[in-house]
């Protein structure tokens, strides 16, 4: 819920281009550095005398916001600096990133990004950014802020003191005096400095002589859940536009691999060509698994199921996009199908979904997963129902429902989960948690998931073991792979008696034990009880590939560390 809050709030403004801070250059506009100097030289934007008095590093500026009341802020400039033309899902991720890297030591993020694909930003991020309890706004400007006649100054000013004064969890674009929900704006003029319009949802909050806030629009906080990043965003998606008479041929071209996702933008309330060839192609492509999700191209309204030519896309496969803008649409398409290991019906189910407040369902629509498939499922189809109240109840009984889930595999009844709001780092009743679950079924789709989701990969249980550990005794080995790569470790009290273990698998011939042991990071010469190694075991037992494998080991091709991969970032 948004609600005032006291002195001395910390921001971080990442700036990525975009006209509000270009310059001329041959008459023509190209993206601008040293944002952070300019506004050093407003007043408005910096308190030099409050600075000095405070002893704050260089690169800090302090908005004056009133007498008693300061917001600390930091503008860090990426490199390179777009017109927003030139940015993807890729630079949007990076800011997410970025983001997520800040989350810890600022009360609220600001992005100021060009206009020309600022509702596509705001879309990517609103998904990308799960459970966000920080304000995220994107500004940008029509006319440069140096200019004597611009827009920057009053949208840049306002985006800080919204993220510096409320706290209104979601990913928002402030622009003229007004702030929208991200993932319901569109672009609408390309002079003017009113340029956007969010035309299905109204403004969470319009600045005037006071603020007003829309409380009631204002999504709430999901209690203590981390933030989560989804970096994977499925790049293959595409957005078609019909027109009257667009051949069939045209169509078929482009739903083509590697095309994995299209939004069709349709006429009216969700309605197109009803010739049997083009709805032929349609229907072709969903029967290959390619998610066809209907927005119209009108500003305003929805798609509806009012006219038999709109049922007939709704025919041929087409999942609708109700009220979405296709930004929206786009962006969640992009973020549906980059979630590993779920059917083709979870993602359909999900696209219907209101996953972040971009979508209006009709009246009555409770816009779940059909869980019914399994007993587990039901379950948590029954908690989605529960009323608030029953929050306590739905608590409860989640994370052990998580487990259960997460050791069944099911990613759909996870998801569900997730949606309910349930954080799935918790532990259930002896302290496993869905990771330790996961690991010990050897599902690896879960394990995937969950490390997504930022769960911790070293958790301990009531009996102080890892799930690595679970995975290795499981000889998991695809999942102890995830887990290395994700940096989990065995403990020294889980290597205590390893090297009896060692013994007892070699004494046995078992291969494939001793190679999850090594897999995971054991050292496997520590010798057993009798000061026996696995080696001498094997020798003395006569199994050739055994003893052929821990040779090899000897060498020094002994235990590898693979720790995560760090990407370098453009910001
Ligand atoms: N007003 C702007 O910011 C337009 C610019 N071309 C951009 O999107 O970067």
């Amino acid at each position: 819920m948004a609600r005032a809050l006291g002195p001395q709030r910390r921001l971080l403004a990442v700036y990525t281009g975009g006209t509000i801070g270009m310059r001329s250059e041959q008459g023509v506009l190209v993206p601008g550095s040293g944002l952070a100097a300019v506004l050093r030289t407003l007043p408005m934007f910096h308190d030099e005398e409050h600075a000095r008095a405070c002893g704050l590093p260089e690169n800090t500026l302090v908005l004056p916001v009133s007498p008693d009341q300061r917001v600390i802020y930091r503008v860090l400039e990426c490199q390179p600096l777009f017109d927003s033309s030139d940015m993807t899902i890729t630079e949007w991720v990076q800011i997410a990133q970025t983001i997520e890297r800040h989350y810890g030591q600022y009360d609220g993020f600001v992005v100021i990004h060009g206009t020309d694909t600022m509702a596509f930003a705001a879309s990517v991020l609103s998904f990308v950014l799960e459970n966000l309890q920080k304000p995220v706004i994107l500004t940008g400007a029509q006319v440069p802020i140096h200019a004597l006649w611009n827009d920057g100054r009053e949208n840049l000013l306002g985006a800080l003191l919204m993220a510096g004064q409320y706290v209104i969890p979601e990913v928002c674009l402030f622009f003229q005096n007004q702030l929208f929900r991200g993932n319901r704006v569109t672009k609408v003029d390309s002079r003017r400095f009113a340029a956007f319009c969010s035309p299905n949802l109204p403004p969470l909050a319009v600045v005037g002589t006071d603020v007003t806030i829309n409380q009631e629009l204002v999504r709430k906080a999901r209690g203590k859940a981390p933030l989560v990043v989804h970096s994977c965003m499925e790049r293959d998606v595409g957005l078609l536009r019909l027109y009257p008479g667009i051949p069939a041929a045209l169509v078929r071209a482009f739903l083509q691999p590697p095309l994995k996702g299209l939004v069709m933008e349709t006429f009216g309330s969700g309605n197109g060509p009803t010739k049997p060839d083009l709805l032929r192609e349609l229907q072709a492509a969903a029967e290959r698994g390619l998610i066809i999700v209907n927005c119209t191209h009108c500003l305003q309204g929805a798609v509806t199921s009012d006219y038999a030519a709109g049922m007939a896309m709704a025919g041929a496969g087409i999942v609708s996009g109700s009220d979405m803008t296709s930004e929206a649409a786009l962006a969640k398409l992009s973020y549906v199908l980059g979630q590993p290991g779920l059917s083709l019906d979870c993602r359909k189910e999900l696209l219907a979904r209101d996953l972040r407040g971009e979508m209006t369902l009709p009246a009555g629509a409770k816009g779940q997963p059909s869980l019914s498939r399994s007993t587990l499922g039901r379950g948590v189809a029954q908690l989605l129902t529960l009323s608030q109240e029953a929050d306590a109840v739905r608590d409860a009984v989640a994370p052990s429902l998580a487990c259960a889930a997460a050791h069944a595999g099911n990613l759909e009844v996870l998801q569900a989960l997730v949606e309910l709001g349930s954080d799935l780092s918790l532990e259930n009743f002896n302290g496993q948690t869905p990771l330790h679950a996961a690991a010990r079924g050897g599902q690896a789709g879960a394990v995937t998931m969950l490390l997504q989701r930022g769960v911790d990969v070293d958790s301990r249980d009531e009996d102080g073991l890892s799930p690595l550990l679970l995975a290795v005794k499981g000889r998991h080995r695809g999942v102890i792979e995830l887990l290395r790569a994700a940096g989990a470790c065995l403990s020294p009290g889980e290597l205590e008696d390893v090297g009896t273990e060692l013994c007892r698998l070699a004494s046995r011939a078992d291969l494939e034990g001793l190679q999850s042991w090594w897999q995971a990071g054991a050292d496997l010469g520590r010798p057993g009880y009798d000061g026996r190694s696995a080696l001498l075991v094997a020798e003395a037992t006569g199994n050739l590939e055994v003893v052929t494998f821990l040779q090899s080991l000897q060498g020094g091709a002994g235990a590898q560390a693979s720790g995560p991969e760090v990407l370098p970032g453009v910001y």
